[in-house]
């Protein structure tokens, strides 16, 4: 029977890391519930925590306070046998892709079912149909030196999923590489995630990526969840200093460059374009106002756009502007502190 129960819920999670300088607190009381079948990402600045939190997920990090229940099971409850187990189903792709130079791309994909003890003629087969998944079956005889990075990680994307795990965990999978290969990876692991029912758990500090391909996402500041959501609300609505600014990217240091007066952003359904919002609010309000930014982004596949004006100098004008959005209902929020 299907269980409603989120596949991972980490309660009250914690992380201290002792050094020569004293304790780091990487992760505090983190609670997270990320449902069977999604795409989840996990973004946050260098340092935020993000890798910590990967890996507690599956218990490479032990925590230092709260708990991982995976399937509802209690991983500290577990004994190290049964915590084994609860790993094997959860395959990890990295960046640096991990793959072992002096096998084949066939044995580094058979190497977790030698492991798991898997016969060998049947841990080739299953490598085999793994690799015509990734798109690789003409390439199980090569080295991993001969391949391209792309290629790299779709050998490790099958590997990971050699021993059929019901998580994939994506530590910046694609942070090494270039926007067009990117692109490709997280097709793949879209598809593979529709096809398979597999749960994609993508960790990244861009978010272009969580944009791309995951369902919901919480951003993760200075080993805090300051915000969990739907990408599309988020985008439309951040309630965080640290989501406004991963929002808005490369442009949030060219608008507080430029910040004179009060600014707005603006964010709409990016199928209506930019000049009638803007023309509307114009006419509605007789003000002119400076565009500072415009753009519009592809997020799961719906086209969304943001806009940053400045508002006028006049404090009625500027309440007149900010009352227009309000009454015509366009989501948008004040511009403020983009110091990254
Ligand atoms: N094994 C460790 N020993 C001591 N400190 C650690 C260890 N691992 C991580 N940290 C510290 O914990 C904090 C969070 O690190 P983590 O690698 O999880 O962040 P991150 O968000 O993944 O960053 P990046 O994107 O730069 O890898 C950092 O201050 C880091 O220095």
């Amino acid at each position: 029977m299907e269980s409603s129960e989120p596949i991972i819920k980490l309660v009250g999670l914690g992380k201290e890391f002792q050094t020569a300088n004293g304790p780091i607190k990487a992760l505090d009381d983190i609670n997270l519930s990320i449902e069977e079948g999604e795409i989840f990402g996990i973004i946050g600045l260098s340092g935020a925590g993000k890798s910590t939190l990967v890996r507690c997920i599956n218990y490479l990090e032990i925590p230092t306070s709260g708990d991982v229940f995976f399937e509802n099971e209690s991983l500290a409850a577990m004994s190290p046998k049964e915590q084994r187990m609860a790993r094997q189903a959860m395959g990890m792709i990295f960046q640096q892709f991990n793959l072992l130079d002096q096998r084949n791309v066939l044995q580094n994909v058979c190497f977790p079912l030698e492991i798991a003890k898997w016969p060998r003629k049947k841990a080739v087969n299953r490598a085999k149909d793994l690799l015509k998944v990734v798109g690789l079956e003409d390439r199980a005889k090569a080295y991993p030196a001969q391949l391209s990075g792309g290629q790299k990680q779709r050998v490790a994307i099958a590997r990971a999923l050699a021993t059929n795990p019901k998580i994939l965990l994506c530590d910046e999978a694609t942070s090494a590489l270039d926007p067009n290969t990117t692109k490709s990876i997280l097709d793949l692991l879209k598809e593979i995630n529709k096809s398979m029912g597999v749960t994609v758990v993508v960790i990244t500090h861009e978010m272009s990526v969580i944009e791309a391909i995951c369902d919901r996402v919480a951003i993760i500041d200075q080993s805090h969840i300051a915000e969990v959501g739907s990408v599309a609300e988020i985008f439309s609505e951040p309630k965080s200093k640290i989501g406004r600014q991963l929002i808005l990217g490369d442009a949030a240091e060219q608008v507080s460059r430029f910040g004179g007066s009060r600014q707005v952003r603006i964010s709409f359904d990016g199928r209506s374009s930019f000049e009638p919002v803007l023309a509307n609010l114009i006419l509605a309000c007789k003000v002119p106002v400076n565009i500072m930014h415009a753009e519009t982004r592809d997020i799961h596949g719906t086209a969304m756009g943001q806009m940053v004006i400045q508002l006028p100098e006049d404090e009625t004008e500027q309440n007149r502007v900010l009352n227009y959005l309000k009454t015509a209902k366009i989501s948008h929020e004040e511009v403020k502190d983009y110091d990254i």
